[in-house]
C-alpha cells in the first residue's frame, strides 16, 4: 500500500463525519459529482412514497392543510435557513434557481430605482454560470438598464453612483474558486448598491453566513449540496429588512396576501412569502424536505473543515500520482479561495473523464478542457479520494 493510501486510511479512521455515508445510497463508486447532482438520501424512498401513496392516493385535497403542503415553501426555507447563516422568516423554496435569479434581480433593481437616485447600471459577474448572464440581461432590457459584465475581483473598480444591483457567484461553477462574499458586500453597500448571491456551489458545502454578512438577496439550488434530487426546488433569500419593498418581477396568487380571496387585484404577502408565484411542486418539496434530514446535528463548519481536507488531499495526490505539466489545476491553493470542488485543466478532458466514468470515478467535464471532482463531505472519503487520484493518473499516463 502507498503512504499516501495508509495516510487516507488514518483520515478515514478519526473522520467524525464519515457515519454520515450512511444516511446515503451509494454503490462503489467513487461519486465526485455532488456539485451537479447530489446523492440519494436514503429516508427519500420511503418518504416519496408515502407523499404519493397517503397523501396524495388517501388524503387527497385535503393533504393542502393536513399533510402541510401549503407551507412547504416558508417551512422548508426556514429549514435550509441555518445551512446559509440565515435567521427564520426570509428564504422561500420553490421554482428553479433561473427563475428565483430573474426575481431576485429585478426586485434589487426596483428596490434601487425606488430610492430615486437615478442608478442605471446593472453588474453581472462575466465568469458566471451562464443562466445568470441570459437572465441578468434580460432583466437589464426589462427595466431598462445597462448591463455590464466584470469579474468579482473588478467588481470595487467598477462600482460607482450608477450601480443599481450587482449579481455575483459565490463559487465559481468552473474552476471551484470560493468570492470574498463578506468584502464584496461590503464594498457594493458602500456604493449604495445592492447585492445578489448565486449560492448553487457553495449552500451545503460550507458556510455562508448571508445575515451576518448583511446580503441583500440570495438564490441557490437544492440539487448539488443539499441532496433534494434531479431538479428539486430551488430557494430564495430576502434579507428581513428589504422584505417590505420586494416588488416581485412574478407576482403570482401564492404570493398574495389572501389567495383564497381571489381578488382581481394583487396586494403582496408580508415577509419572505413574497417571493413565491404559483402552486409549489410538492413532490419533489417534500423529497427535499425528506434529504434536509441527513443535516440533523451535523456542522457546516465540520463539513467545511473536511471539505478542505478533502481538497487539499486529492491535490497532493493528484501530483503524486501523476506526470508534471499533464494536468493544471485551476482551482485556488488558498483555502479562502477555495470552494469543495477541485478543477484539473488538460486538452483532452473530454476524452479522460469518459474513461474515468467507465472506471467507477464519476466527476463532471466541463467545456472546453476542465475536468471537475467535486467534493461531498457528507458522504466522500478519504481512501476513495486516493483512489479517484491513482485512478486518474493512470487514465492521464
Ligand atoms: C451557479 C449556478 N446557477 C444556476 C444554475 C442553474 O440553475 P437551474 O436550476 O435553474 O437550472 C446552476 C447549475 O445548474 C449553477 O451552477
Ligand atoms: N442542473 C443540471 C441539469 O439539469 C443537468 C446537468 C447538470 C446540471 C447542473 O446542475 C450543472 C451544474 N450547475 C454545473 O455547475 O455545471
Amino acid at each position: 500500500m502507498s503512504e499516501l493510501a495508509l495516510e487516507a486510511e488514518k483520515f478515514d479512521a478519526a473522520d467524525e463525519l464519515a457515519p454520515l455515508r450512511d444516511r446515503f445510497v451509494l454503490d462503489g463508486v467513487v461519486y465526485l459529482d455532488g456539485n451537479s447532482l447530489g446523492a440519494l438520501p436514503a429516508v427519500v424512498p420511503d418518504r416519496v412514497a408515502d407523499v404519493v401513496r397517503r397523501q396524495w392516493g388517501e388524503l387527497r385535497i385535503r393533504s393542502w392543510d393536513e399533510s402541510g403542503w401549503w407551507t412547504a415553501p416558508e417551512r422548508i426555507g426556514d429549514r435550509i435557513a441555518p445551512l446559509v447563516g440565515a435567521a427564520p422568516g426570509q428564504i422561500v423554496v420553490g421554482d428553479s434557481t433561473s427563475v428565483n435569479v430573474f426575481k431576485a434581480l429585478v426586485a434589487a433593481v426596483r428596490m434601487a430605482d425606488e430610492a430615486g437616485e437615478g442608478r442605471s447600471e446593472i453588474l453581472v459577474d462575466a465568469t458566471t454560470f451562464p443562466t445568470d448572464g441570459y437572465l441578468a440581461s434580460s432583466a437589464a432590457r426589462l427595466t431598462g438598464h445597462t448591463l455590464c459584465a466584470v469579474t468579482p475581483a473588478e467588481v470595487p473598480a467598477a462600482l460607482s453612483e450608477r450601480t443599481a444591483a450587482v449579481l455575483l457567484n459565490h463559487v465559481d461553477y468552473r474552476t471551484g474558486r470560493l468570492h470574498d462574499l463578506p468584502g464584496l458586500t461590503a464594498a457594493i453597500h458602500a456604493a449604495g448598491a445592492l447585492a445578489v448571491w448565486d449560492l448553487c456551489h457553495s449552500a451545503g458545502a460550507l458556510p455562508v453566513g448571508l445575515d451576518e454578512h448583511g446580503v441583500d438577496l440570495a438564490v441557490g439550488c437544492t440539487y448539488k449540496y443539499l441532496n433534494g434530487g434531479p431538479g428539486s426546488p430551488a430557494y430564495l433569500y430576502v434579507r428581513q429588512e428589504l422584505q417590505s419593498r420586494f416588488d416581485s418581477p412574478l407576482p403570482g396568487w401564492n404570493s398574495h396576501t389572501d389567495p383564497f380571496g381571489m381578488s382581481p387585484s394583487y396586494a403582496p404577502a408580508p415577509g419572505a412569502l413574497r417571493g413565491r408565484v404559483g402552486t409549489p411542486d410538492i413532490l419533489s418539496m417534500l423529497a427535499l424536505e425528506a434529504a434536509l434530514e441527513v443535516w440533523d446535528g451535523v456542522s457546516v463548519a465540520a463539513v467545511r473543515a473536511k471539505s478542505l481536507a478533502l481538497t487539499d488531499f486529492f491535490l497532493r495526490c493528484v501530483r503524486a500520482y501523476t506526470e508534471p505539466g499533464r494536468v493544471e489545476s485551476v482551482t485556488p491553493e488558498r483555502h479562502e479561495e477555495r470552494g469543495s470542488q477541485v478543477a484539473l485543466r488538460c486538452p483532452d478532458a473530454g476524452a479522460v473523464m469518459k474513461r474515468l466514468i467507465s472506471r467507477g470515478v464519476v466527476g463532471d467535464f466541463r467545456h472546453p478542457d476542465v475536468l471537475r471532482f467535486g467534493f461531498t463531505p457528507l458522504y466522500v472519503g478519504f481512501a476513495e479520494t486516493e483512489r479517484a487520484a491513482r485512478i486518474l493518473a493512470e487514465e492521464l499516463a
